[in-house]
């Protein structure tokens, strides 16, 4: 198979879809390469990196697009991709279909095979090829939340583990799974006060365990979100129904009680954001915006910012699905493999991922019934 690699094109993304160490897996199992000029640079691999394991390096991302049977990406395609798209392409990818209605029509229309990282899921219900990347903005939140809670960056002016006869900062995250586990780890290490929301009681049984008693854990409804919102001195937005939109559970109301230069970040922005205020999604050019007084920070691809780390986590777990698709061919490898399958959001036309189509109010037909 040819597998294309471009670079990519999002604001401030300097993640790369491969490192040389896939390419070479790629090679090694037979397959052609395409790697974009430069694609690598960001994460800090370089074009003769890849030359020397054998890819071809093309100077246009059409040239890449055409040429391949497969194309690797790490963000969804922007606008001035969907040109690129054709019947029978293989799109493997973070998609985040469920608040893109535009690109969804387009990867329907066109006949794509889209498979999106984050909905591969484990019969455990776990996500492999979202968690590293939920790994590294659960930790990113706090140590971003942390500058903006500076009062040069707009904030009110405190540290979060404040420092002996001063308290700490109040800490709240919605959702407790891997972003939340992972923020509430950076946050406890800053010495700050913890509180956890989960709608799951034995996620919060399991956190209070490994956290030996040292956060809050909060049975998720309104009534308590609204308690520790107000509170909050930053609240890290951290929900996730697989592939559905987010759940807004923090209402305009909820951050009017929050006292002048809080902060919020919502991680989960990429499924369209989890409170009220946030109405855009923001850049790492432009993180914030201040609303009510609090500071909202809202980066669909904060790993973006830190990417030779993400990259090496990301081609971690993404490289050996590729590898199966490459290997036996999209269809072949989504019938053997229940777990990649889960992945295929869109093909032939179809929309097989349930709660994508239910947030785009669109047709869902079942992955079995396009395939046989
Ligand atoms: N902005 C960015 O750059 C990035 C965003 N993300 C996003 O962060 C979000 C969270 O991802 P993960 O932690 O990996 O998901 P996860 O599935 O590990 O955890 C989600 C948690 O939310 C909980 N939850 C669901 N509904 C809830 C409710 N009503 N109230 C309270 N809790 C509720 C679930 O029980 C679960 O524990 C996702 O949208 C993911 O795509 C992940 C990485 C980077
Ligand atoms: C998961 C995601 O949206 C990201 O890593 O950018």
């Amino acid at each position: 198979m040819r597998v294309g690699i471009p670079k990519e094109i999002k604001n401030n993304e300097n993640r790369v879809a491969i490192t040389p160490a896939g390419v070479q897996a790629l090679r090694l199992a037979g397959h052609e390469v395409y790697v974009e000029t430069n694609a690598g640079v960001g994460s800090g691999f370089v074009d003769e990196d890849y030359l020397s394991v054998g890819a071809n390096i093309t100077d246009s991302a059409k040239e890449v697009w055409d040429k391949s049977d497969m194309i690797m990406k790490v963000k969804e395609p922007l606008p001035s991709e969907y040109q690129y798209f054709r019947e029978g392409l293989i799109l493997f990818t973070y998609l985040h279909l469920a608040p893109e209605p535009e690109l969804t029509k387009a990867l329907v229309d066109n006949g794509v095979v889209a498979i999106a990282y984050e909905t591969v899921q484990l019969d455990n219900g776990s996500l492999p090829l979202l968690m590293p990347m939920s790994e590294v903005a659960g930790r990113m939140s706090i140590q971003i939340g942390a500058q903006f809670l500076e009062k040069p960056q707009g904030g009110k002016g405190i540290l979060l583990g404040g420092v002996p006869g001063v308290h700490p900062a109040e800490v709240v995250i919605i959702g407790g799974g891997i972003v939340g586990t992972n923020a509430a780890k950076m946050a406890i290490g800053s010495g700050a006060n913890v509180t956890i929301i989960d709608l799951n009681p034995d996620r919060l049984r399991y956190l209070d365990d490994i956290f030996h008693g040292r956060i809050n854990t909060v049975m998720s409804n309104s009534y308590n979100i609204a308690q520790a919102v107000k509170k909050a001195d930053l609240l890290v937005g951290a929900v996730l129904i697989p592939g559905a939109r987010a759940p807004k559970l923090v209402s305009e109301e909820m951050v009017k009680t929050m006292s002048p230069g809080s902060v919020i970040v919502d991680v989960a922005i990429d499924q369209g954001g989890s409170i009220e205020t946030i109405d855009r999604v923001t850049t790492h050019s432009e993180p914030t915006y201040v609303k009510h007084g609090v500071v909202h920070y809202a980066v669909a691809n904060m790993p973006g910012a830190v990417a030779r780390t993400s990259t090496l986590a990301l081609t971690n777990v993404t490289v050996p699905y590729a590898l199966q698709i490459a290997n036996k061919g999209y269809e072949k490898a989504i019938r053997d493999n229940r777990t990649l399958a889960k992945g295929v959001n869109v093909i032939h036309g179809r929309i097989t991922y349930e709660a994508v189509a239910k947030a785009l109010n669109l047709p869902y037909v079942p992955l079995e019934h396009v395939l046989n």
